[in-house]
C-alpha cells in the first residue's frame, strides 16, 4: 500500500534523511518510531506530497508520490504534527472547509461530516468554535479532518503528542478501530509504548537512517537473545552491581535508584548461572526478572548497534 524506494532528502550539507526503503501492506498499522529530528516527519511529508524528495519515489494506494501527487492526495488522510485553524471557525465548519476541498458533492457533505463527528464522538461539538476546544479534541478533530474523503491510507504525524494519558487512550482506541474499519496507518511517534500495543510492523529511525523495520513479532524475536534482567537488592547493591558488571555476557548496567536493569547477552543457562552467583554471594539479592522487552528495549538496543 505505501512503498519508498531510495527517499533521500538534504537540507545544503544537512543529510535529514539517506537512501530509505520501506513497505508497508495494506491494512497494516505501521509504528514510525524515533526520536525528535530523527527524519519522521520529513518522510512523512514526502509521502503526503508536501516535500520534495533529493532523491527517491514512494508510492501511495499505487499512486506515483511525485508524478501523480493529487491521486495520492485522495488516498491519504494526513495529519500534521502541529494544528492550525481559521479564527472563527466552527467544528462543522472546519470538517466542511476540507470536504469543499476534497470536492465531496454538497449533497453528501452534510452527511460525511455527521458521520466522522460521530465516529470520533465529537457530534455534541459541532457548533463549538475550534479555537475553544480542548487540545484532545483539537486533535480528535484534526483525525476526523483525515477522514472525510474516506481515504485507504492514513499518515499521521504524532496524533497524541501533547495529549494526557487518558486522551491517549482514546486516541489509541480510535486507531483500532479506524484499522478494524480497513485503513492502513502510518503513525509516528516518539513514544514508544504509545505504539506497542497496537501496531503490527514497526521502523526505527534515527538520524536519518532506518535502522530496522518489521513485523512487531519479528522485531520482538530478533532481540529474544537479548536478555533483560531487573535486579533488586535489599543489602550492597554496589557489591552486586560489581559482580554483575565482571559477567562476560553482561553488555550494560543500568542502575536506578531503587534497581538495576541488566542487558545481557548468551544463553539460559548464563542467566541461570548469573542468578546463582548473586543468590549465594552476600550482596543481599531480593529479585531476579527476565523481563519481556519493551518497545523502549528494543529501541534503545538497536540505536546502540546490538540489533540490527
Ligand atoms: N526546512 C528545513 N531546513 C533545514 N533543516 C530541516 C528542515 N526541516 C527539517 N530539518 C531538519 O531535518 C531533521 C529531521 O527533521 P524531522 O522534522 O523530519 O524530524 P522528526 O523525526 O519528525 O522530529 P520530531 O519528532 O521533532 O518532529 C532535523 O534535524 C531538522 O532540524
Amino acid at each position: 500500500m505505501i512503498s519508498i524506494r531510495n527517499f533521500g532528502k538534504t537540507y545544503g550539507d544537512f543529510v535529514a534523511v539517506e537512501n530509505l526503503d520501506l513497505d508497508i501492506a495494506a491494512g497494516e498499522m505501521f509504528g514510525f518510531i524515533g526520536p525528535n529530528g530523527a527524519g519522521k516527519s520529513t518522510t512523512i511529508r514526502f509521502l503526503a506530497t508536501l516535500l520534495r524528495a533529493t532523491h527517491g519515489e514512494a508510492t501511495v494506494n499505487g499512486h506515483s508520490v511525485t508524478r501523480e501527487p493529487l491521486k495520492v492526495r485522495q488516498s491519504v488522510g494526513y495529519m500534521p504534527d502541529t494544528f492550525g485553524v481559521y479564527d472563527g471557525m466552527k467544528v462543522w465548519e472546519f470538517l466542511d472547509f476540507f470536504a469543499v476541498a476534497y470536492q465531496i458533492p454538497k449533497a453528501q457533505r452534510k452527511g460525511v461530516i455527521g458521520d466522522v463527528l460521530e465516529l470520533l464522538d465529537l457530534t455534541h461539538k459541532r457548533d463549538d468554535y475550534v479555537n475553544g476546544l480542548s487540545r484532545g479534541m483539537k486533535q480528535r478533530l484534526c483525525l476526523a479532518k483525515t477522514l472525510v474523503h474516506d481515504p485507504p491510507v492514513l499518515i499521521l504525524d504524532e496524533p497524541a503528542s501533547g495529549l494526557d494519558p487518558r486522551a491517549r487512550l482514546e486516541v489509541k482506541a480510535l486507531l483500532k478501530e479506524l484499522r478494524r474499519m480497513g485503513k492502513t496507518i502510518l503513525i509516528s511517534s516518539h513514544i514508544l509504548t504509545e505504539l506497542a500495543d497496537c501496531c503490527t510492523s514497526i521502523g526505527i529511525i534515527e538520524r536519518g537512517q532506518l535502522l530496522l523495520h518489521g513485523p512487531i513479532d519479528k522485531v520482538y524475536r530478533q532481540i529474544q537473545r537479548h536478555h533483560h534482567i531487573e535486579v533488586r537488592f535489599s543489602g550492597d547493591q554496589e557489591a552486586g552491581v560489581s559482580l554483575i558488571r565482571s559477567d562476560p555476557h553482561v553488555r550494560s548496567v543500568q542502575v536506578n535508584s531503587r534497581n538495576c536493569v541488566v542487558e545481557m547477552g548468551g544463553e539460559d543457562a548464563d542467566v541461570q548461572r548469573l542468578m546463582r552467583q548473586l543468590a549465594t554471594s552476600d550482596v543481599g539479592l531480593l529479585s531476579f526478572a527476565d523481563k519481556e522487552p519493551t518497545l523502549e528495549d528494543v529501541f534503545m538496543m538497536v540505536t546502540k548497534g546490538l540489533v540490527t
